[in-house]
Parts: C-alpha cells; sequence; structure tokens
C-alpha cells in the first residue's frame, strides 16, 4: 500500500495520541494537525516529537474552557515551530486537502452537528479521501447517513465511531457474534484510568459526566472547569456511568448483528489513578445453528491505556478506509462493516 498522508483535526488529548501512535505504524504520514488556535502543515512530514514536546501540557481545550494550561507563549499547537497561529484551523487544512489521503478528527463533540458540519465544508470543498472520526453520541451517526449521498458523489470515504467504544468495542462485538444466528444481547462495560484525569482529557471527560443523572451535553457545555472539577470530586475522581449513549448500538444494528436496543454501554472512569477501575469486557449473547445458548467475551488487559485503545484502532480503521477509498468505495462505513459480515 502506497504511504498514507493524513491530517489530524484537534491536538487535545486524543489528537495529541494519535500523531504518537502514527510513528510506530508503516506507512502514515501525518502532514497537518490543527487545534482551535493554531495548524501546522507538511507536506513532508511533520516532525511529530517537536510538535508533542510543542503541545506538553499545553492543550487548547475548548467546552466552556477558560482556563488553558499553557507553558509556552502560545497557545496549543501554535507553540510549535512548525505551526501559525490562525482563526480558520479546519479551514486551513481543507485549503490543502488535495495532498491529504485521510483526515482523523479528533474534535469535541459537544455540539451533536459539529463533526457532521465539519464534514460538510470538506464535500463543498469537493475533497475525495477519507475523513474518519472517534465520536461517541449514537444520534450523530444518523447525520452522517444523511450525507451518506453528498459523500459518494465527490468520493468521500467516511469512517465514524472508529475509536475505542465505539470503536475496537464494536469491532469486538462483531466478531464475537459470528458463532451465533441470532443475537439477543450485546454488553459493553468499559474500565478507564487517567490519572491526568481532566487537565489532560477534558472533551472526553467533560462528554463522559453528560452521561451522568441529571446532565446532558447542552449543561456540560456551558459548566466552567471549578464546576466539572466539583463533580468529580462529589465522586472522590470515580465516575460510573449506566446506559450510555454509545454509537455501538446503532453501528451494530447497521451492520445486521442485532437491534440497536439490544445493545447496553456502561463503565467507571477514574481519574485518580492510571490504573483501570474494572476491567474492559464485551460481552455478545446469542443462539448456535445448532441451538445452543452461550455468551462469548472479549477482555482487553489492564494495561492498556484509553489512548492505546483509542488511537491504535482509529489508525487501524484509517488505513482500511484508504483501501476501500482506493478501490472506489464512498459513503458511510462502520466499524462493525470493516470485519466480517452478518
Ligand atoms: N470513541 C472513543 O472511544 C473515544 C474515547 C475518548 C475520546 N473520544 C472523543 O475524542 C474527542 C476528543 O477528545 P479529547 O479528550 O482529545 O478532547 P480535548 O478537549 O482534549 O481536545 C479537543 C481538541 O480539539 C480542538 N478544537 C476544538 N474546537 C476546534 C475547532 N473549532 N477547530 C479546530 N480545533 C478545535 C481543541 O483545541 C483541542 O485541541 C471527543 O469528541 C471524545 O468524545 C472518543
Amino acid at each position: 500500500m502506497d504511504e498514507i498522508r493524513f491530517a489530524v483535526l484537534g491536538t487535545g488529548g486524543i489528537g495529541r495520541r494519535t500523531l504518537e501512535v502514527s510513528t510506530y505504524r508503516d506507512g502514515l504520514t501525518p502532514v497537518a494537525a490543527c487545534d482551535r488556535h493554531g495548524v501546522a502543515i507538511d507536506h513532508d512530514g511533520l516532525d511529530v516529537d517537536e510538535l508533542l514536546a510543542a503541545t506538553e501540557g499545553n492543550i487548547a481545550s475548548d467546552g466552556g474552557v477558560t482556563r488553558v494550561k499553557e507553558t509556552g507563549e502560545q497557545k496549543g499547537v501554535a507553540a510549535s515551530t512548525q505551526a501559525d497561529q490562525t482563526a480558520t484551523p479546519i479551514d486551513d487544512i481543507i485549503a490543502e486537502s488535495d495532498a491529504v489521503d485521510a483526515v482523523l478528527i479528533a474534535l469535541p463533540n459537544f455540539e451533536h452537528e459539529f463533526i457532521p458540519k465539519v464534514a460538510d465544508r470538506f464535500v463543498e470543498a469537493d475533497y475525495s479521501g477519507v475523513l474518519v472520526d472517534v465520536l461517541k453520541r449514537s444520534r450523530v451517526i444518523g447525520m452522517l447517513d444523511e450525507r451518506a449521498d453528498a459523500f459518494a458523489e465527490c468520493g468521500l470515504t467516511f469512517v465514524c465511531g472508529a475509536g475505542a467504544t465505539p470503536g475496537l468495542l464494536t469491532g469486538a462485538a462483531a466478531l464475537a457474534a459470528q458463532s451465533f444466528v441470532e443475537v439477543e444481547a450485546v454488553d459493553i462495560w468499559w474500565g478507564v484510568g487517567l490519572k491526568s484525569g481532566y487537565e489532560d482529557n477534558r472533551g472526553t471527560v467533560r462528554e463522559d459526566i453528560a452521561h451522568l443523572p441529571d446532565y446532558d451535553l447542552e449543561t456540560v457545555r456551558e459548566m466552567g472547569d471549578g464546576e466539572i472539577e466539583a463533580v468529580i470530586d462529589a465522586h472522590d475522581g470515580v465516575l460510573e456511568f449506566h446506559d450510555m449513549e454509545h454509537a455501538d448500538d446503532v453501528l451494530l444494528e447497521r451492520a445486521g448483528i442485532c437491534e440497536a436496543a439490544d445493545v447496553t454501554v456502561g463503565g467507571v472512569l477514574d481519574v485518580t489513578s492510571d490504573e483501570k477501575p474494572t476491567t474492559t469486557t464485551v460481552r455478545v449473547t446469542g443462539t448456535t445453528f445448532d441451538g445452543e445458548r452461550g455468551t462469548n467475551t472479549v477482555e482487553l488487559d489492564d494495561d492498556t491505556s484509553m489512548a492505546a485503545n483509542v488511537n491504535g484502532p482509529a489508525l487501524g480503521y484509517l488505513k482500511s478506509a484508504v483501501r476501500r477509498h482506493r478501490a472506489g468505495e464512498y459513503g458511510v462505513f462502520g466499524p462493525a462493516e470493516l470485519l466480517p459480515r452478518f
């Protein structure tokens, strides 16, 4: 496979690690990266080490965040010698997108329409390439599906929900389901330990809090950092979630594996320790062709971090998407559709 030149939109907790993980993968050259204040573009390949060093402890987050950790004079990616400050970071990358094979979207998702609207801007620019997102919310998949024809017309291959959950765990469920002729339940239970906590993973932690009873995306978007930290403190740094709106459900349904209503997602986030508070498991219960009822369980090792489980799969799905794109397959794909089909 030819070298893949890719861009990262959003160099926060996830996007920075996307760049780092890509240095361990063959055939991936990062050529552009941006956050809300700056953009770095080098068609010969970005110097990832320099960019990571410049943004260490210096992530330009948003979502109601006013206090940004800064070590250099510039906020976020603009602190890199390879970057420039800009008011139009995404448009700056779109302007160069003829020379970009794939774009990984690691932007926050506080507004459901934000990522679909970013995709619209690529369509308006007639971008023929790959877009991959790691978004979580089920309802956004439908918004992307509505755009499938527009994507197909401009030759765009979009892979949605390609992080850990949804993403890796959706794919694991799709594989585990192959033993059955009928799937009755998929239960996803995740554990994440993030000692760097809210400071370095603002988008992820804030979006997760929206799943707690009494909160939603609208309320967490308006909350100040102090209020978010107060919620975390009120739970002693350990937050447990049930019945989360994670797109694993609609992504398994659109792959024909089970009904969305048969999928449950929950988990535990511990921001006081890097140890996982609980083991991440996917349990798929169904009936085999010869009448046995059983549960196939996939388990992640407790030592694999969230950053590893989001970014490894995201880049893996990105590579699969580039193959699809080069074979002339355009439109919207979920992680379960890039695996054995039901
Ligand atoms: N699927 C999964 O398993 C999974 C797991 C973790 C996180 N995520 C998702 O990853 C996303 C990123 O999370 P994070 O913790 O890295 O967030 P973050 O807040 O740390 O980083 C977000 C980045 O996006 C940039 N940004 C925001 N608005 C922008 C704009 N208009 N233009 C350009 N850049 C902009 C910010 O400057 C920042 O660099 C979230 O949507 C989260 O839900 C998915």
